[in-house]
């Protein structure tokens, strides 16, 4: 017993993660039109070469009208201006108001030289020549000044944005119409096992409905990547090799589920474990046995010019939670979102816990926001699927607590 090959440790779930983030490099910067940006992630600061509003302009339907004409005007006293224009919105040759006249005008027109104010359809008859007022208005009243939203040189939107319509709102206010954003990186997302089958077809004794790869594949498209699944990978090393072959050029991650623990016929660790990817044991529960590297077709090629993979293991919790704690956060900076993490929250446990020693544990909760408080779904089990398409949130248990009571506050991460 003497020459026993020592078990290494596992690493701390901080380390892991620090070795995944450096896999992947920012993704290339592109301009694309505004209607194809939403989502991703903004390269550079904008700023607006033109104030918001453009121009001074009227925030009501009504009477163009200098106050001090109107400055006598009430209900029992009303004042009658001749109409001397009409200016709907956008018209650009817009008169001098003279004084004692009002224009008739619109929403977002252009408020002509000499006026200082709007009175509101509402407060006169609506004549089309002559306009009858009954009230008298303020100077400044229902009009909105050229620059108080934006003015020229301010920062609208800043690099690392993740685009939402609003922002795709803004940019075109300005006059832009493309914007440089990160390319979202392109995932080859692969499931091997020869018990699963198609969703759809009929299930034999021994063998389960392919899940994980249609749930990686979803997660990477909601973290910004572009994913490409290959679902159906033979748990054979050599058709393995052929599978990734014709991606590589185009892939910047891999990300492959299950194959990497201890048993008999561990595809991915086979196939991967000689060309750069290291495997690991990770010091959390779920989601232990793990690996990442750099993947070169050729054997014992491991370096720095592979294709980034992530080995995450088969259980599909362990799947799902390794890739929120390790891929998302990760793939989110290669592809430039400043937003890489999940908001993370603190609540009140409404039942007891127990966790390892040593391990971060990562249960599947609800969180209620208007209490505060957090309960478990399901046990810890990694199989629990279903708890965790229950859940809103992940409880981020550190490796120093073996039991929670009820009461105890508790991280939580907002999932979507
Ligand atoms: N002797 C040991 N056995 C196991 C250990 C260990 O340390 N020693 N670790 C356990 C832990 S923890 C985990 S997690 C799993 C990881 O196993 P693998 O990554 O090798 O995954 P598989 O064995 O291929 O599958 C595990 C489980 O997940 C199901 N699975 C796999 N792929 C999919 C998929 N695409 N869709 C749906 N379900 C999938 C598979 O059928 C298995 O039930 O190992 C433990 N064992
Ligand atoms: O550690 Mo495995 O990932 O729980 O079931």
């Amino acid at each position: 017993m003497a020459n026993a090959t020592p078990t290494p440790r596992p690493v701390p779930v901080t380390e892991h993660e620090k070795r995944i983030s450096a896999l992947l490099a920012p993704s290339r910067v592109e301009s694309r039109a505004l209607e194809d940006c939403l989502g991703l992630a903004l390269a550079e600061d904008v700023t607006a070469s033109i104030p918001l509003p453009p121009f001074d302009n009227s925030a009501m339907d009504g009477y163009a009208v200098r106050s001090v004409d109107l400055a006598e005007a009430g209900a029992q006293q009303p004042v009658t201006l001749p109409v001397t224009a009409d200016i709907p919105a956008g018209r650009i040759d817009v008169p001098t108001l003279e004084p004692g006249t009002a224009h008739r005008i619109m929403t977002g027109s252009q408020v002509p030289p000499g006026a200082d104010a709007t009175v509101p359809v509402e407060h006169t008859d609506g004549g089309a020549e002559r306009v009858r007022v009954s009230a008298s208005v303020q100077a400044g009243a229902h009009l909105r000044r050229a620059g108080e939203d934006v003015v020229v040189g301010d920062t609208v939107l800043t690099a690392g944005t993740t685009l939402s319509a609003v922002h795709l709102g803004i940019a075109s206010a300005v006059g832009i119409s493309q914007l440089p954003v990160h390319r979202p990186p392109q995932v080859l997302v692969l499931s091997t096992g020869s018990e699963l089958v198609e969703p759809g077809s009929t299930l034999r004794p021994g063998q389960i409905f392919e899940s994980n790869g249609m749930m990686l594949a979803a997660a990477v498209r909601q973290a910004g990547g572009q994913a490409h699944l290959l679902r159906f990978v033979p748990d054979d090393v050599a058709t393995f090799h052929d599978a990734l072959a014709p991606h590589l050029a185009s892939t910047d991650l891999i990300i492959t589920s299950g194959g990497v623990s201890a048993g008999a016929y561990e595809v991915v660790k086979d196939a991967l474990a000689d060309n750069g990817v290291e495997f690991t044991k990770v010091a959390m529960q779920p989601g232990k046995p793990q690996g990442a590297g750099r993947y070169s077709p050729e054997r014992g090629t491991a370096g720095a010019h592979g294709v980034p993979v992530v080995a995450l293991p088969g259980n599909p919790v362990s799947s799902m939670v390794s890739f929120e704690v390790f891929v998302r956060p990760a793939l989110r900076r290669a592809a430039g979102h400043h937003a890489d993490r999940r908001p993370v929250r603190q609540a009140v446990l409404t039942e007891r816990l127990d966790s390892p020693s040593g391990k971060r544990q990562y249960r599947r909760g609800r969180f209620d926001p208007a209490a505060g408080t957090v309960t478990p779904e399901g046990g810890p089990g990694s199989h629990l699927l279903s708890a965790m398409a229950s859940a809103n949130c992940l409880l981020d248990i550190r490796e120093d607590t073996t039991e929670l009571p009820h009461g105890s506050p508790v991280d939580v991460w907002l999932l979507d």
